[in-house]
């Protein structure tokens, strides 16, 4: 049993329910410990509330002390941070390194949009100076989802305590162990205790965490169903901040490639990276009737059959790993057969290599016969849903038919194809020519409709992390030159 909740700066067994996580892969229990209890939550609230005057006092420079030491010590244990992901998640090494990389990353683009976007302003007046500054909310609750288990959390956590801000986190219940492995790099990087504590837990933990009055914000990312759950819970709370980075049901749009290979790499890119576990994953794919759609087509489904699916430590390494459980491989090859039985056709099927294990193959459904009754979903695994089109003005409404609006993309060689489509999608990330996952931390990140609530991360988190105070401020008083009518002295 593991002592995996850190609150005050010590670990502590939880006082719940036994949890356990299990590597999607091997088929093995790789971690177990207790979860969370609402007593716990609240002494970790307490936790952060006590810590926060202090960690905010701090200059912005000694917080980033704080915060750069994170970063060395995520450089010299890169290798085993990226294993332990690898392991929780199915997903391959290449690919657990590089989510790691985007975490020490993270902490110099952080400092740089906390300068840019919420550092202060100082404005002459004709008398004394107007300021421009920003303070932290409080205590602030972040959520995380399993598909990113280090770098998303990490992308609310760093711009939150940069800002001065303490944090309670709480990671999803299917990657505990990324989260504590996490958790002992901040405590070696020498947090003061309570400026940063774990709380692990199912639904109740994060229930008890979300609803707590002593929390000032809340820092989501996750399905678009939790998240209007938790937003619904913050009506009637104007003063809370909620930032919501949810799912999207992404469009991707070809017509007139002259490169059907590079075409087809962003395809698969945008398609299957993750095993299709990237809320910014093309789950739509919009190309052209007639023989130059029916070309690209074709060499799609001959690349996807030819996918390397694999465990995360094979050699030479897989381009999929496992998803993250069996259960969700199982729902993914359930969700396919719903649309098989509404009227799709299948193009390359998924199959569950092991009912025990996280392992699906790729696949591909033709689903224009069924456009109109296509639920307007997020499959949260590597099945791609193609539509032949006619109309490219047509093709953009029904990529545009959707609650969600993350990421869209066109793949075309014809310029004023894309500024036409730029105008008309409707998403938080447009690209052109280049895979629709992949974001990159230097840009805001977050999407519209039930995709997000305008808070976007990555670039734009200084922004959620910190309020703006304005100020007005002259050493002493002076009388003014000229009073206003009606006033004697
Ligand atoms: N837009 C983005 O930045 C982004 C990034 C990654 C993943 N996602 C989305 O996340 C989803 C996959 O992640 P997931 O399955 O871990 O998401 P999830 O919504 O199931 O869980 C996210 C977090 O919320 C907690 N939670 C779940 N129900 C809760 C409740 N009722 N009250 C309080 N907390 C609760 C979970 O324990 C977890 O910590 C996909 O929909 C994906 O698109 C979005
Ligand atoms: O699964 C969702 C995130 C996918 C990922 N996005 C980012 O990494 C955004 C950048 C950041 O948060 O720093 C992607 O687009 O692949």
């Amino acid at each position: 049993m593991s002592k995996a909740q850190f609150i005050a700066g010590q670990w502590l067994e939880g006082q719940g329910h036994s949890m356990t996580s299990v590597d999607p892969a091997k088929k093995q229990v790789i971690w177990q410990a207790s979860s969370a209890t609402a007593e716990q939550v609240e002494q970790a609230v307490k936790a952060a509330r006590q810590a926060f005057l202090p960690w905010a006092e701090f200059s912005f420079d000694e917080r980033l002390a704080f915060v750069k030491r994170f970063a060395e010590l995520l450089g010299e244990h890169k290798d085993e941070l990226a294993l332990v992901i690898a392991r929780e998640t199915g997903k391959p090494l290449w690919e657990t390194a590089t989510e790691v990389a985007a975490m020490i990353g993270k902490v110099a683009i952080s400092e740089r949009a906390y300068q840019e976007r919420t550092g202060t302003v100082e404005n002459p007046m004709p008398q004394g100076r107007a300021f421009i500054r920003h303070k932290p909310h409080g205590v602030v609750a972040v959520f995380g989802p399993y598909n990113f288990p280090g770098h998303l959390p990490n992308g609310h956590i760093v711009p939150a305590l940069l800002a001065g801000n303490t944090v309670i986190f709480k990671p999803s219940e299917l990657t505990p162990m990324v989260a504590q492995k996490t958790l002992e790099l901040w405590e070696k990087a020498g947090l003061p205790a309570g400026v940063i504590n774990l709380v692990q837990g199912e639904v109740e933990t994060g229930k008890a965490l979300a609803s707590h009055p002593g929390i000032d914000g809340l820092f989501f990312t996750g399905s678009s169903r939790t998240g209007k759950l938790l937003h619904e819970q913050f009506g009637g709370h104007p003063g809370k901040i909620l930032a919501l980075e949810m799912g999207g049901n992404n469009p991707l749009l070809v017509k007139d490639v002259s490169d059907i290979d590079a075409t087809v790499h962003d395809i698969v890119q945008s398609a299957f990276v993750t095993s299709g576990q990237r809320c910014t994953c093309s789950r739509r794919l919009f190309i052209e009737q007639g023989p130059k759609g029916d070309a690209i087509l074709a060499r799609l489904l001959d690349v996807t059959r030819q996918i390397k699916v694999g465990d995360y430590d094979a050699q030479p390494q897989p381009f999929m790993g496992a998803m993250i459980s069996a259960r969700a491989a199982a729902q993914m090859v359930a969700a396919q057969q719903q649309l098989l039985n509404l009227g799709a056709t299948s193009l390359v099927e998924m199959q569950h290599l092991d009912p025990e294990s996280g392992f699906v193959t790729p696949g591909i459904l033709d689903v224009t016969a069924i456009i109109d009754q296509l639920p307007d979903e997020e499959h949260f695994g590597p099945l791609l849903k193609v539509i032949r089109y006619s109309d490219f003005d047509q093709a953009i409404e029904q990529a545009n038919n959707t609650v969600f609006g993350l990421s869209a993309g066109l793949l075309s060689d014809d310029a004023e194809l894309y500024q036409h489509f730029f105008r008309r999608i409707r998403a938080g990330i447009v690209n052109w020519n280049r895979p629709i996952t992949g974001a990159s931390s230097a840009a805001p990140f977050g999407g519209i409709g039930e995709s997000g609530n305008h808070r976007a991360s990555a670039y734009y988190a200084a922004d959620y992390c910190a309020y703006p105070v304005a100020s007005v401020e002259l050493e002493q008083s002076v009388m003014p030159g000229t009073l206003n009518p009606g006033l004697t002295f």
